[in-house]
């Protein structure tokens, strides 16, 4: 607010107070298994958020929760936790992470304060701390008796020493305590900038999974034989544009075969091609946004026997 607005009398007609500029953030949500994430963002989004996909996702955009305030919008998205086994996977996991910390404006750590911090916290913590400046951190479960908030203090004091006290918070997202000033000292974090997505588009679980039930649909009434049960969808972008106006996707129907490939394609792409339209016809009566649908066909192999598929167990 500028002093000429400060000094306006109150009496004047015209002493409205200057709009706070909306600021809107992506958040890179980070914790180890049962710290409280979905617990965190129930709470904190409201109860449509915990509306669970289950079709099998990508991880290019995990977004696990939207919460919109008189201060702007706070876009959550997953980062894939850790495990100490199986190293391939855990290379990749790892990279999605820092792709995903790299992209956040802001990075919500959440810690539980009835386990003592481990090795996994320890490589959480550690690769937080060269952006330490982005991050801030939630001590949850504080409600529980056997809670040590101030043992997990003096932990992130040592490795995390660059996350000053006022970004620290004790927390319990179950009862509902301390949220709001950890939800705003995010919004303090978050740049000045209008709204990633409209405010009905709490969540793109719901979104994702609608999505792709339509297409699953129109390809599943257009192919014929095995074909049916040997595909999937993949939502692998989903981009607002036009300031909520257009949402533009991108999906892959995988199936399990070459030659199931070229059956879905069909003879001059003129099966993918209906598929595609019939599905954006369908979209477009369900969503109050343009949808556009790049739609392609890719190959898992038997990915019905690959139980979990990588890129679905990375979702986590
Ligand atoms: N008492 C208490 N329990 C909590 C709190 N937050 C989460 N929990 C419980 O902790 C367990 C794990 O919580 P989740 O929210 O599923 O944890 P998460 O981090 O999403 O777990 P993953 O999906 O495995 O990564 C659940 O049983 C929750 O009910 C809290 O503030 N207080």
């Amino acid at each position: 607010m500028s002093d000429e607005n400060t000094t306006l009398p109150d009496a004047s007609p015209e002493a409205v107070p200057a709009p706070v500029p909306k600021r809107s953030a992506i958040v890179a949500i980070i914790g180890r298994p049962s710290a409280g994430k979905s617990t965190f963002l129930n709470t904190a989004c409201g109860e449509k958020v915990s509306i669970v996909s289950p079709v099998p996702q990508t991880t290019r955009n995990a977004i696990r929760g939207i919460v919109n305030g008189s201060r702007g919008q706070l876009v959550f998205i997953d980062t894939p936790g850790y495990h100490e086994s199986e190293k391939k996977l855990n290379l990749l996991l790892k990279a999605t992470a820092r792709d995903r910390l790299d992209e956040a404006d802001c990075i919500l750590y959440l810690v539980d304060a009835t386990r003592e911090p481990g090795r996994e916290e320890e490589i959480i913590a550690g690769m937080l701390k060269p952006i330490s400046k982005r991050v801030v951190v939630g001590i949850n479960k504080i409600d529980l008796p056997e809670a040590r908030p101030t043992a997990v203090k003096l932990f992130l004091e040592k490795v995390l020493p660059g996350v000053d006290r006022d970004r620290i918070f004790e927390i319990s997202a179950e009862k509902d305590t301390n949220l709001d000033p950890l939800l705003i000292r995010l919004f303090d974090l978050a740049p000045e900038g209008e709204a990633y997505y409209p405010e009905e588009f709490y969540t793109d679980q719901e979104v994702d999974f609608r999505i792709a039930e339509v297409i699953r649909e129109k390809a599943m009434l257009n192919t014929r034989e095995e074909i049916p049960h040997a595909l999937y969808v993949d939502i692998a972008d989903l981009e607002m544009k036009k300031n909520g106006k257009e949402l533009w996707v991108r999906a892959f129907l995988t199936v399990e075969r070459e030659s199931q490939k070229s059956m879905v394609i069909g003879k001059g792409a003129s099966m993918i091609k209906k598929i595609r339209l019939e599905a954006m016809k369908d979209l477009n009566k369900i969503f109050p946004y343009h949808i556009h649908l790049d739609l392609q066909v890719k190959v898992n192999k038997n990915w019905r026997q690959k139980d979990p598929v990588l890129g679905r167990l990375m979702k986590k």
